[in-house]
């Protein structure tokens, strides 16, 4: 865990707390004093049209980019300082636009990696399988083989990352990253390039996810599977939220609808 102190204030029922948070680049407010918080056990969405400064928030939270201004909170401790792969272990964890698996590793493989936060062994140990940490290479595998078959991957275990179809890698990545044992995950457009079949089935690896306790952030521009799997929905327009509510509530947002209008 990160060695920050809880922040004053904050009600332990929320997992992710953000206030006021900016950040710049050169003349561009890529977030401008943005505020939302996220309880314990929800999907939330976030939304807006391109640039509007979705990535860019992920990347704060996740510890990619320090804000310039403002704070982000994950479960009462301040993480504006913590490094990525401490917040990894913190638990939160997170999947990528474009897929980024080890393509020439196997799926386990990839999973394995996933996990070394969780091993003493470590990602070399992961790779390399060095006999003296073999007994945690067989938990984790074991662990891996679980996670394989939670997300619908089991066929898939022993084949190169990398010769996957682009459906089964965006599985993949979510698979990775829950391997990591997140408290928080954040999920960055997941359904780009999916087919409807596989969109569907997200729709539902999102909601066992859920089940399982894990919060989740969505950021997605498939507005339907947005509106289903979300319990609220922040809406980013060039840095600003423009509003936050119940998908039901943003739906009916005139400032949403018109900024996505004027957007394209
Ligand atoms: N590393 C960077 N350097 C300079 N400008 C950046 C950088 N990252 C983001 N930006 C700018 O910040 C703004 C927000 O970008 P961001 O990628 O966060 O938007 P987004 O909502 O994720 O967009 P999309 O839906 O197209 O992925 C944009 O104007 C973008 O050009």
């Amino acid at each position: 865990m990160t060695q920050s102190e809880p922040t004053p204030g904050i009600p332990a029922k929320q997992i992710l707390d953000v206030q006021n948070l900016t950040k710049m680049f050169g003349g561009v407010k890529a977030q401008d004093q943005i505020s939302f918080s996220i309880e314990k056990g929800i999907v939330c969405g976030l939304i807006g049209p391109n640039g509007a400064g979705k990535t860019t928030l992920f990347n704060m939270i996740t510890g990619i980019y320090q804000p310039d201004a403002g704070k982000v909170a994950f479960n009462g401790k301040d993480i504006r300082k913590t490094p990525a792969h401490r917040l990894v272990k913190a638990g939160i964890a997170r999947t990528f636009q474009h897929v980024e698996l080890f393509s020439s590793m196997t799926l386990l493989e990839n999973i394995l990696v996933g996990m070394h936060v969780r091993t003493q062994a470590g990602f070399w140990a992961a790779v390399t399988r060095i006999p003296a940490m073999k007994r945690e290479e067989r938990q984790s595998r074991r662990r891996a083989e679980e996670l394989l078959e939670f997300t619908g991957l089991c066929a898939d275990a022993h084949k190169m990352a990398g010769d996957l179809p682009a459906g089964r890698q965006k599985t993949a990545q979510i698979a990775r990253a829950l391997a990591s044992e997140p408290l928080l995950l954040l999920l960055d457009e997941p359904a780009a390039g999916l087919n409807p079949v596989e969109t569907h089935a997200l729709g539902k690896l999102i909601q066992k996810i859920k089940q399982s306790g894990i919060t989740m952030m969505l950021v997605e521009h498939d507005m339907s599977l947005v509106m289903e799997m979300s319990d609220k929905v922040v809406v980013l327009d060039q840095g600003k939220k423009l509003a936050e509510g119940t998908p039901r509530q943003i739906q009916r947002n005139e400032a949403v609808m018109s900024a996505y209008l004027g957007n394209g």
